[in-house]
């Protein structure tokens, strides 16, 4: 018997965005997709079958609702449906073109030979259910502000890559030339992915080592830290883990932090402080924004 996947379809206002894609996640949705016409956002995402019954979904449908109420957005609708395995990955292909992002790299989906001539960074994505087909906002920041930090003596760098989703971040990483990248992520789906993504760009295990976990078990791998951080999840995980990012940090150590939806750069910035980092800089893209840091305690040096 082939497996089955719920298949959720939501249109909401793009203020709503990042709250839907918080109940999905807590909902155990490993696999999501975002398209945003500048008024809706759709949004896609998918779970096992076995995982949730139907009357899991309609709870779903009316937290997302409430949600809306309570921010005075107007309500979003949800709809679902199920797929077949097959039905299901070709739903995914439909949907996702070779994309360029930033000034270096092109992401390519797996099933599609790449453009013959391209001078890009290509990237060879099959995300499976995980998060991160390079088409989303925060991925494309994310992967901009590596091109920015690995600009100069990557060769040298060693990065922490939080919440890997597919291992599109770190692998685009190495293909600028980092040292050794570290990847975690809580969800075993999501390292499955990733592992499968590195052998498809021929990365060597020993330069992309990929784990399930967070910012804790990596401490326990690398206790000295790494040189950059970078780490796309939403603004509430992020200040819940930031303390655990902030002991992977050394005196000069930067990070990458996206996800954030404009309205909670508050609640990040607050806890940057509390932990020893300031704001570098700072990028929008839709509701979306990505936040570039450094460490406080630098010894007076300035950082770049
Ligand atoms: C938005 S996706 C980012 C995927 C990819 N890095 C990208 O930029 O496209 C967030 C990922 O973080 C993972 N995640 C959520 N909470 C986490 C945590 N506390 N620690 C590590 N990973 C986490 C999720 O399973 C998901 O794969």
């Amino acid at each position: 018997m082939s497996n089955r996947w719920w298949e959720i379809k939501v249109s909401c206002e793009p203020n709503l965005e990042e709250s839907v894609f918080w109940r999905l996640e807590k909902f155990g949705c490993s696999g999501t997709a975002t398209e945003n016409n500048g008024k809706i956002s759709f949004i896609r995402a998918y779970i096992p079958d076995i995982k949730v019954r139907e009357i899991d979904l309609a709870a779903l449908s009316f937290w997302l609702r409430q949600d809306a109420v309570l921010l005075a957005i107007p309500e979003p609708v949800m709809e679902w449906g199920l797929l077949d395995e097959e039905d299901w990955s070709s739903s995914w292909k439909q949907h996702w073109e070779p994309i360029e992002v930033g000034d270096r790299f092109l992401v390519n989906p797996a099933w599609l030979d790449p453009p013959a001539n391209s001078d890009r960074l290509i990237i060879t994505i099959d995300p499976g259910t995980a998060f991160g087909t390079g088409t989303h906002p925060t991925t494309q920041l994310c992967l901009e502000s590596l091109e920015i930090r690995l600009s100069n003596r990557a060769e040298e760098q060693t990065v922490a890559d939080i919440g890997c989703g597919s291992g599109i971040l770190s692998i685009g990483a190495i293909l600028l030339g980092a040292r050794k990248v570290y990847a975690v992520d809580t969800d075993p789906l999501a390292v499955n992915a990733s592992r499968s993504n590195r052998h498809l760009n021929h990365v060597n295990p020993e330069k992309l080592s990929i784990n399930e976990g967070s910012a804790g078990e990596l401490l326990e791998i690398i206790p000295d830290g790494v040189d950059g951080i970078v780490c796309n999840i939403l603004a509430e995980t992020i200040v819940e883990i930031l303390p655990g990012l902030t002991l992977l940090a050394r005196p000069k150590t930067w990070g990458i932090l996206s996800g954030i939806i404009l309205d909670r750069v508050d609640i990040v910035s607050d806890a940057l402080e509390t932990n020893g980092w300031e704001i570098s800089a700072l990028w929008k893209r839709q509701e979306w924004c990505c936040i570039n840091i450094r460490r406080l305690d630098r010894d007076g040096e300035m950082g770049t």
